[in-house]
C-alpha cells in the first residue's frame, strides 16, 4: 500500500494550465539496471534549459523486491512475472515521489526488464497511469517505444539532457558524458549548437557493459552487491588474454548509435572462471574501462574533457583504467552537477520536452530515422 500522498495539490491545477513553455518543477525518476533502486530528483525546467536543480532522494529496493523485479529480467508484457515486478516497481515509486512538494509535473522511466530493439521492441515495468491516479499529478512515462517503432534503438535517451548540461556549464568546446551504471553510455556534445537536434550537436551509444560484470562477480564470489570503491579490482591484475577475448566481441564493432541489453555480456563471468577474486574484479573492471576507450575512438572530433557519472565514479579503480586510456576524465561532481541523480535529473528535462511536444531523441543517439518524441502522458483521474 502506498503511503498517504503529501504532495502539494493547491499547485497542480494551477501548473496543469501553465503556458506549455512556462518553466515548471518536475520530478523526474530512474530504476536502474542494477537494481538498487529509485532515484528520484527535481528540476526547474522549460524543457529547453535547466534552469535549477531541487531536492533528491534514493530509495533502495529490498532484497525481497528485488528478487522479484529481478524475476522479471527478460520478460515481456504478458509474461507470467512481469505484473508482480511492475506492482513494486509502481510501489516504490508512488512511496518516493509521496515524499516531494510543489511538483508540476512527474517524469517516470520505470524498470526495463527487457530490450530488443531490432526484435521484441524494449520493455519498461510500470504503468504511468497508475502514478498519475495514486499521486494526482500528471505522468509522463513509456519513453523509450515511439522510438523504437520508428527504427531507433530506444536508448540511450539521457543524451539532450547532457546537451542541456553541456550548455548550462557554458562549455564552448566539444565535451564528453559517460554514465557508469550497470551498462555505460557516452555521449559526445557540441555546446555550440543551441539545439540537440541540430545535424553535428550530438553522439551517443552504449559502450559495453559497465558495472554489471564486476557486481555479478561479487554476489557469485561473495555474496556482495559490489565491489566497494574497486578495492579488490585495485587488488588484482587484469588478464590481458580475456580482454583480448572480449574486445572481439562484434559489439564493438558496431558503428553508433547502438543500444545493450543488461545481459547481453551475461557471458563474461564463465571467461574469468580460472582467475582468482581479485585477477577476475580486475580484468572485468578493466574490461569496462577498455568498452569506454573503444566508444571513445567514434567521437566526431577532439574533447578535453570527460565528465563521470554514475555509481561507477566511485569506484578508483574503473577511474585509475578510464585516466590511464583516456585524456580530461573528470567525477562530474567536481562541476557541481550530481553524478548520482544525472539519470533522475534527465527524466525530468525529457517529461517537459514531451510536455512541449518535443523531440527527445534523434538519428545521432538512438539511430532513430528522424527526431522523435517518446512518451506518453497520462492524467490524474
Ligand atoms: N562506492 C562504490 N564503489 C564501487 N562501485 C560502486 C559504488 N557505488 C556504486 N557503485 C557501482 O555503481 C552501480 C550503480 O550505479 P548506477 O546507480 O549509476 O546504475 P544504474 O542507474 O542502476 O544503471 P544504468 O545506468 O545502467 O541504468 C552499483 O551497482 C555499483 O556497481
Ligand atoms: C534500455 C535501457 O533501459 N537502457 C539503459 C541502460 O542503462 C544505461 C544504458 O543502458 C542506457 O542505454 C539506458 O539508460 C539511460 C538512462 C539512457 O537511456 O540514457
Amino acid at each position: 500500500m502506498a503511503p498517504p500522498c503529501i504532495i502539494d495539490r493547491s499547485r497542480i491545477a494551477g501548473a496543469q494550465v501553465k503556458e506549455k513553455d512556462e518553466p515548471l518543477w518536475v520530478l523526474g525518476m530512474m530504476s536502474g539496471t542494477s537494481l538498487d533502486g529509485v532515484d528520484a530528483a527535481m528540476v526547474l525546467t522549460d524543457g529547453i534549459r535547466v534552469l535549477d536543480f531541487g531536492p533528491h532522494a534514493f530509495r533502495p529496493y529490498a532484497e525481497a523486491e528485488r528478487a522479484t523485479i529481478a524475476a522479471g529480467f527478460g520478460a515481456w508484457p504478458g509474461d507470467p512475472p512481469v505484473r508482480a515486478a511492475a506492482e513494486v516497481v509502481e510501489a516504490a515509486h508512488v512511496e518516493v515521489a509521496s515524499r516531494f512538494a510543489d511538483v508540476a509535473l512527474v517524469g517516470f522511466h520505470g524498470q526495463t526488464l527487457a530490450h530488443d530493439p531490432g526484435g521484441r521492441g524494449t520493455h519498461q515495468a510500470g504503468d504511468g497511469q497508475v502514478l498519475a491516479s495514486a499521486l494526482g499529478l500528471p505522468v509522463v512515462w513509456d519513453f523509450r517505444s515511439a522510438d523504437v517503432a520508428l527504427g531507433g534503438q530506444g536508448a540511450p535517451l539521457v543524451p539532450f539532457f547532457h546537451h542541456a548540461l553541456g550548455r548550462r556549464l557554458g562549455a564552448t568546446e566539444p565535451l564528453a558524458f559517460l554514465n557508469l551504471g550497470g551498462v555505460g553510455n557516452l555521449t559526445w556534445v557540441d555546446p555550440r549548437l543551441t539545439s540537440p537536434e541540430a545535424p553535428g550537436a550530438l553522439l551517443a551509444f552504449d559502450t559495453g557493459p559497465a558495472n554489471a560484470p564486476v557486481n555479478d562477480l561479487m554476489q557469485e564470489r561473495r555474496g556482495q552487491a559490489l565491489d566497494e570503491g574497486g578495492a579488490l579490482a585495485l587488488s588484482g591484475r587484469p588478464d590481458a588474454e580475456v580482454i583480448a577475448r572480449f574486445l572481439a566481441s562484434p559489439y564493438f564493432f558496431k558503428v553508433p548509435p547502438k543500444s545493450l541489453d543488461r545481459n547481453a555480456f551475461h557471458d563474461l563471468l564463465p571467461w574469468v572462471a580460472h582467475l582468482s577474486d581479485a585477477d577476475a574484479a580486475a580484468t572485468l573492471t578493466q574490461a569496462a574501462a577498455e568498452a569506454v576507450a573503444r566508444g571513445a575512438e567514434h567521437f566526431p572530433a577532439p574533447i578535453s574533457r570527460l565528465l563521470v557519472a554514475g555509481g561507477g565514479r566511485l569506484n578508483a579503480a574503473l577511474m585509475a583504467a578510464l585516466r590511464a586510456k583516456l585524456p580530461g576524465v573528470e567525477d562530474i561532481d567536481a562541476t557541481g552537477l550530481n553524478g548520482d541523480m544525472l539519470e533522475a535529473q534527465a527524466f525530468a528535462y525529457l517529461a517537459a520536452r514531451v510536455r512541449r511536444g518535443l523531440p527527445t531523441s534523434g538519428p545521432m543517439t538512438t539511430g532513430v530515422r528522424a527526431s522523435v518524441g517518446g512518451g506518453q502522458i497520462s492524467w490524474p483521474d
